[in-house]
């Protein structure tokens, strides 16, 4: 079976020089509930995956983003969450609104440099943050930050 794919998005204090990273904590359902993860969902017919990304942000927190570059993962540029479902994830930088739990998360943290592996990830997601958090340290070495923006 083709896994279903989930869009989400590391959403940063600042393209240019992320320090912060926005974590969401799960409150449905039950089985995932009290655990964190990317902001997102899964990608609708007739969408494609940054317009899904546009309106699961929306939905979720009621922001507007503007999208830096995408990680890539190790599953054909993707990440594989489990034998359903895969996931491409895109750094992102709020351009309106204040981001708040709306639905399917109760509670939203922003992690400070350092400590993004500090609350309980969802399984599938602790890889995902440990390559954000190299990419991260690489940059000003040799590679920019995420800045190229395509929305
Ligand atoms: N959004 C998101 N989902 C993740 C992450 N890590 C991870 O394993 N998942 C899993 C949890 C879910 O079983 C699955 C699909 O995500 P979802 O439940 O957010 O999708 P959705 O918003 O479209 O949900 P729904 O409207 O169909 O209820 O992906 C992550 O970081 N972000």
């Amino acid at each position: 079976m083709t896994p279903v794919l989930v869009v989400a998005a590391a959403v940063v204090d600042d393209l240019d020089d992320p320090r912060l990273l926005l974590a969401a904590r799960r409150a449905t359902p039950a089985s995932l509930a009290g655990r964190w993860e990317f902001p997102g969902g899964k990608v609708e017919a007739g969408e494609t995956p940054e317009d899904a990304l546009h309106r699961e942000l929306r939905e979720e927190l009621g922001v507007r983003v503007g999208l830096g570059v995408e990680l890539l993962g190790p599953d054909d540029g993707a990440w594989r969450l489990s034998d359903q479902y895969v996931m491409r994830l895109w750094f992102a930088e709020v351009v309106e609104g204040e981001p708040e739990p709306l639905v399917e998360h109760d509670q939203l943290r922003w992690l400070p440099d350092g400590q993004w592996l500090d609350v309980p990830w969802l399984d599938a997601d602790v890889r995902i943050v440990e390559g954000l958090a190299t990419f991260v340290a690489g940059f000003g070495k040799d590679r920019s930050g995420p800045v190229e923006r395509t929305a």
